[in-house]
């Protein structure tokens, strides 16, 4: 798959609630917070359900009830489209119980 180009950047890209652009890497992050460690256990269970089915995997890290999101298509060597459905997932299996 092909990187993101800049007319889909300035599209996609601001469409995406609370991510921001990683600096020094072709990436978006975004940090989701839960109500506890379960809640945000279950919505990790869910995306990676989701993350195996499309092929397509984040790196987060998670600590009780925060998860540290970071997209980006190894493949590519930055962002693609893929990217953005994942994020756009992610955001609908958290129910806006996101910050950040
Ligand atoms: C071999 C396999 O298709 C690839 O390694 C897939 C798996 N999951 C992936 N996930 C992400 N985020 N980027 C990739 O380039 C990628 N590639």
């Amino acid at each position: 798959m092909r990187p993101l180009s800049e007319t889909e950047r300035t599209e996609l890209l601001p469409a995406l609630e609370g991510w921001s652009l990683m600096e020094g890497r072709d990436a978006i992050r975004k940090q989701f917070v839960f109500a506890d460690f379960g809640a945000a256990f279950a919505w990790m269970t869910r995306v990676a359900l989701a993350a195996e089915k499309a092929n397509h995997h984040p790196e987060w890290f998670n600590v009780y009830n925060k998860v540290d999101v970071t997209l980006s298509t190894h493949d590519a060597g930055g962002l693609t489209r893929r990217d953005v459905e994942l994020a756009q997932k992610m955001d609908l299996f958290a129910g806006g119980r996101t910050e950040r």
